[in-house]
């Protein structure tokens, strides 16, 4: 089994809560505290609407949280702005369920890929080409993908894509938000195969959310559950699970298997 290293992300006491209208208020995340190291798989668990993607937003400023703190390599990154919050944000990339809603149709692969270098002026026109073949090769597709539009390949190829460019930038953490939830078992076992390798390659850190159970179990180092917003509990294999929803959730998907393994079997994916 692979280790992991220092604490990179803590998010600390985090608090989220939606304003419904006529007086009713929703607690998205309720004092949620959960940290990630280096080169670790967490899981992040729960049923529909327990969390899980208000926490994504919050860390990637698509939300605002009411309070709590998140620390980079123990520097504050709420009280970052402007310039400094954009350099500090360039080291957490996501790769969301469906990558053909976040890709431009009209944008070609190479230019997809190449997009975060762009943004940040960190590759010229002339290099885009080389850097794409690189990143390609890297997801284990073939170069001339560069050439083509994301509509003309298969949704595991896109996931691919969206891999190499959440890559790109050289990130510490990666959020997969159901990465591979909306492919077929078969794909989804070589994408996970993908991120396992890479992981290994670069020591990047997965922030995997996820609704199945089995998959987390297999593919993450630890697993955080959430209900209503808050965590129930934080464990390395879901066989250990005490709290009564976690075990009740368990039960209504798999029986938990002792141990845990780190190969990924056939049998997970059908
Ligand atoms: N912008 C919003 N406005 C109001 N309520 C919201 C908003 N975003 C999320 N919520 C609510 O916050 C709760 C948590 O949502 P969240 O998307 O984090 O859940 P989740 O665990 O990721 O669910 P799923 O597995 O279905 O994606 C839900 O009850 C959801 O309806």
């Amino acid at each position: 089994m692979k280790g992991y290293g220092e604490e990179i992300l803590r998010m600390e006491d985090i608090v989220k809560t939606f304003d419904l209208g006529g007086g009713k208020k929703l607690t998205a995340s309720d004092h949620v505290t959960v940290s990630l190291h280096k080169g670790e798989t967490l899981g992040i668990v729960g049923e529909s609407g327990s969390g899980k993607s208000t926490l994504a937003k919050i860390l990637t400023r698509l939300y605002t949280m009411d309070s709590g703190r998140i620390l980079l390599h123990g520097k504050d990154m709420t009280a970052l702005k402007g310039e400094e919050f954009r350099q500090a944000r360039k080291n957490i990339q996501m790769v969301f369920q469906d990558p053909s809603t976040a890709f431009d149709p009209k944008q070609r692969v190479r230019d997809i890929i190449c997009e975060p270098l762009r943004n940040y002026g960190l590759i010229g026109k002339e290099k885009v080409d080389e850097k794409a073949r690189e990143m390609l090769r890297l997801v284990d597709l073939p170069e001339d993908f560069a050439d083509r539009y994301p509509n003309s390949m298969s949704g595991g190829q896109r996931q691919r894509i969206a891999v190499a460019r959440a890559l790109v930038l050289k990130p510490e953490i990666i959020i997969c938000d159901e990465a591979t939830s909306a492919l077929d078992m078969s794909v989804q076992k070589t994408v996970i195969e993908l991120l396992h390798r890479l992981q290994l390659e670069t020591g990047v850190a997965y922030f995997f959310i996820c609704h199945d159970l089995a998959l987390a179990n297999m593919f993450c180092d630890n697993i955080v559950v959430m209900q209503h917003g808050r965590v129930v509990e934080k464990i390395k294999d879901l066989s250990e699970a005490k709290d009564p929803y976690s075990r009740k959730l368990l039960a209504s998907v798999f029986t938990i298997e002792e141990g845990k393994n780190k190969v990924l079997p056939d049998e997970l994916f059908g």
